[in-house]
């Protein structure tokens, strides 16, 4: 594996939040499908422009399935006119804060990218990588787990194959240990609120050593007592515990080398 230290030609990696925002999908196909599924798993709300007599049948399922999170918008996409030197079209993209198009039309698609980028809206044209502000990706998901697998626009086959593989290699515990640990950080900045300084400083030490310290399958069975137990009995007083795994092989471990002491001390001292 090459160094990953790249300086240029790659994209920025960040988890877009999409609370109290607007999606438009232009086209209802197969491409449509994936991207309001994608969109799903997000907070947005999602809008389908689509004429009925275009959109697939897995389309069609989706917005029926969540009609508070997808609007259908029966119309086909068109430009009209020009307004004080800007495009307008049948549907008003100023109302979106995103748009994706996924159109078996490459002239619309690209003067649909045209129309976002003069009004400053991000927009991913599925057809023209070209003209794209960002790219999807291969994606593998489990609770608060997001990895998103990108090969910057070279082979999207490629990067479903590795998103399986990736996919494949994880326990299946990673997703209920994150909510743990989200539930336990969240107990611990109730106990002790504030930003920033020292405070800080030691809450990150301490959830650090945690999260080391237990394995994701233990961390996965933490349950709101033992939390608590964690709290009152670490944090207050500046320890990580073990899990109880390691208390018992602790303890066990103790009682060995105190029999074996013994026996030895019997044995050549005081003989
Ligand atoms: C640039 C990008 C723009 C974007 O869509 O954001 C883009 C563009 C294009 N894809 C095309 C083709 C295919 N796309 C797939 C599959 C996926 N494509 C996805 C993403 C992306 N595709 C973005 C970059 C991703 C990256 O950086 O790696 C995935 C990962 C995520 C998703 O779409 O949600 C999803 C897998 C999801 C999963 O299974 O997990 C397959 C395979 C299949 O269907 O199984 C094929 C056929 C085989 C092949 O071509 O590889 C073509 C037509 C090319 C032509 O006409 O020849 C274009 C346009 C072009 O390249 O010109
Ligand atoms: N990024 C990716 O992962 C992939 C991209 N593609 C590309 O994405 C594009 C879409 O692919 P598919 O979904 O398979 O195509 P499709 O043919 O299944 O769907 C096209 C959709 O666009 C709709 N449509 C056409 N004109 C419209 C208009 N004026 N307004 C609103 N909707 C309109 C149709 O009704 C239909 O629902 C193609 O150009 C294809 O080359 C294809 C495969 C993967």
């Amino acid at each position: 594996m090459s160094d990953n230290k790249t300086v240029g030609g790659g994209s920025l990696l960040i988890a877009w939040q999409l609370k109290n925002k607007r999606v438009a999908i232009v086209g209802g196909g197969e491409v449509a499908s994936q991207r309001v599924d994608s969109l799903l798993a997000t907070d947005g709300q999602i809008d389908v422009i689509a004429p009925s007599s275009g959109l697939y049948a897995r389309c069609k399922k989706l917005i029926d399935e969540h009609p508070t999170r997808v609007t259908h918008i029966d119309k086909e996409f068109a430009f009209e006119d020009s307004e004080g030197g800007e495009v307008v079209g049948n549907v008003d993209l100023y109302a979106y804060d995103m748009v994706l198009t996924a159109l078996d039309d490459a002239e619309l698609s690209r003067r649909i990218v045209e129309a976002c980028r003069s009004r400053r809206i991000p927009v991913n044209a599925a057809d023209i990588p070209d003209l794209c502000d960002f790219y999807f990706g291969g994606q593998v998901r489990d609770g608060p787990l997001q990895i998103m697998v990108s090969t910057n626009g070279s082979a999207p086959r490629l990067a479903a194959m590795i998103k399986n593989k990736i996919r494949e290699g994880l326990t299946g515990y990673e997703g209920e240990a994150l909510t743990r640990v989200g539930i336990l950080r969240n107990k611990l900045k109730e106990r002790v609120p504030g930003i920033g300084g020292n405070l800080g400083k030691r809450r990150m030490k301490w959830m650090s050593g945690i999260c080391e310290r237990w394995s994701i399958e233990e961390l996965a069975k933490l349950d709101e007592e033992t939390m608590d137990r964690l709290l009152d009995s670490g944090w207050e007083k500046g320890i990580v515990l073990d899990p109880p795994r390691n208390q018992w092989t602790s303890i066990v471990s103790c009682a060995c080398l105190c029999i074996v002491a013994v026996v030895v001390t019997k044995r050549y001292v005081l003989r």
